[in-house]
């Protein structure tokens, strides 16, 4: 599948007390292309449980989804992986998933990272925080010239993360980024419809853009 447009991610706080599976579907409905099953709890039965359910929903909207940190997850539901730079090898993930997997790595600021991640067999990189993070606000800040630089080196997707919201994102697009990667600014909401609304609006950008 084309890796542009909205890049939709979990988070366990804001998506609690069953807002997971409607608030992930109004993002969906919304355009997001790919969505990250983010979950930092080492509650195993109940992360396999919800990965399966957001799998199902997911191949419904024929959005991509990723799972976040977990190697064995992605493989066992046969789906993608997003890396840190201590979450293990991209090399190995991708013997382990296959060719057509989609991976993605963490590139934070730095060319040399994306470099090292392409050669290992990322589907995608992704750099950031762009903007203060809600979040993540200690992750490694990145430049809209970064960007533009990956972006004239880089032959494959980028992912742009960070603090982005309905307001920054347009310049991000415009500089390189393939995909908007969101937490906070899409699922910080008191309602599904909110949800869908945003969703809408940052897929929006792209087609603008396209
Ligand atoms: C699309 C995307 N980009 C970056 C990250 C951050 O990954 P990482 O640095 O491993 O931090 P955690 O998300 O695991 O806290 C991401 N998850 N997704
Ligand atoms: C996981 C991650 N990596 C860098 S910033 C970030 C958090 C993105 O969340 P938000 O959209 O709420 O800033
Ligand atoms: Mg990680």
């Amino acid at each position: 599948m084309k890796l542009r447009g909205l890049y939709a991610i979990t988070d366990s706080q804001l998506l609690a007390d069953g807002k997971l599976l409607p608030y992930v579907e109004a993002a969906l409905n919304g355009g997001a292309r790919v969505l990250q099953y983010r979950d930092k709890s080492g509650d195993e039965a109940r992360r396999l449980r919800q990965a399966e359910a957001l799998r199902e929903l997911c191949n419904r909207y024929g959005a991509a989804l990723i799972i976040n940190d977990d190697a064995e997850l992605a493989a066992r539901l046969g789906v993608g992986l997003h890396l840190g730079q201590d979450d293990g090898s991209l090399a190995v993930a991708r013997a382990l998933l296959g060719r057509k997997a989609i991976i993605g790595g963490t590139c934070h600021a730095q060319l040399p990272l994306a470099e090292q991640a392409v050669r290992e067999g990322a589907s995608y990189v992704a750099f950031g925080r762009f903007f203060n993070s809600n979040t993540k606000p200690g992750a490694p800040a990145a430049t809209l010239d970064l960007l533009e630089t990956a972006r004239a080196r880089l032959q494959l997707p980028i992912v742009a993360i960070g603090g982005i919201d309905l307001h920054n994102a347009a310049p991000l697009i415009e500089r390189g980024a393939s995909m908007i990667a969101v937490i906070h600014a899409l699922f910080a909401a008191n309602s599904a419809a909110e949800v869908e609304r945003r969703a809408r609006a940052f897929s929006a950008l792209f087609e603008q853009q396209a």
